[in-house]
């Protein structure tokens, strides 16, 4: 399920199947309110209410959402198995890829758990806007950590902990491929667009966060 159009069919689909808006709510993990609004918009149902029209349209509602994962983050035993679960969405990949970027910050912790459980190398990449102070980001470039694995022509994987714009992953997949390196697939625990794919790589994610709430 990818975006708003995805859910309002399928909420449409259990309301044809006679379901209420609790139990519509409940299959498809929104709201009532949200509920209400996706059959509403389906058309199956005639009679808006105004409450859940005003509730789920958002006017002056958020842009974005934030992630806090921090009650995993600051324990490393969550963390572990959240890597865990994070390296087996990569498994379809096979076991030939020796090498796990990790974006910084955030990405690096959750990339050193995620090489340790697929055995693989460990690099690092800190994206330009961390070295951007002034002028125009465009000018500048990311680095790979002298500390870390080099890329050296491999595939690898990359690992972040959330895709927001998908600015980040796009930069880090064109870095690893100007030093010769084959992303095979992205993954990140939070991604709030609801990829499939970013420049040709496979995107995974633990979870995918939709807006339902804003008009395209
Ligand atoms: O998809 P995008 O719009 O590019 O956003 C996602 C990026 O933003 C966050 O990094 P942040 O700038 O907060 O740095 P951090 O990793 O050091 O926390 C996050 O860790 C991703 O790297």
């Amino acid at each position: 399920m990818k975006n708003v159009d995805d859910l309002i069919e399928s909420a449409a689909e259990l309301a044809d199947q006679g379901l209420s808006k609790g139990e519509i709510a409940d299959e498809l993990n929104v709201s009532r309110e949200t509920a209400s609004w996706l059959v509403e918009r389906s058309g199956v149902t005639a009679e808006p209410t105004s409450q859940t029209s005003e509730t789920a349209t958002g006017a002056g509602g958020p842009q974005d959402i934030h992630v806090d994962w921090s009650a995993v983050g600051r324990d490393s035993k969550r963390m572990g198995a959240i890597a865990e679960a994070m390296a087996d969405l990569l498994a379809k990949h096979g076991e030939d890829v020796d090498l796990t970027v990790g974006i910084e910050k955030a990405g690096g912790p959750i990339a050193t758990l995620i090489a340790r459980e697929l055995e693989t190398d460990l690099s690092t990449y800190t994206p330009a806007k961390h070295q951007w102070e002034e002028g125009d980001i465009e000018d500048l470039g990311g680095t790979f950590s002298r500390n870390f694995a080099g890329i050296r022509n491999r595939e690898c994987y990359i690992v972040d902990d959330t895709i927001t714009s998908g600015t980040t992953m796009r930069e880090t997949i064109k870095a690893i491929r100007a030093q010769g390196g084959e992303p095979l697939a992205c993954v990140v625990l939070a991604d709030k667009q609801g990829l499939e794919e970013l420049e040709g790589v496979p995107v995974y994610s633990l979870l995918q966060v939709i807006s339902v709430g804003k008009e395209d």
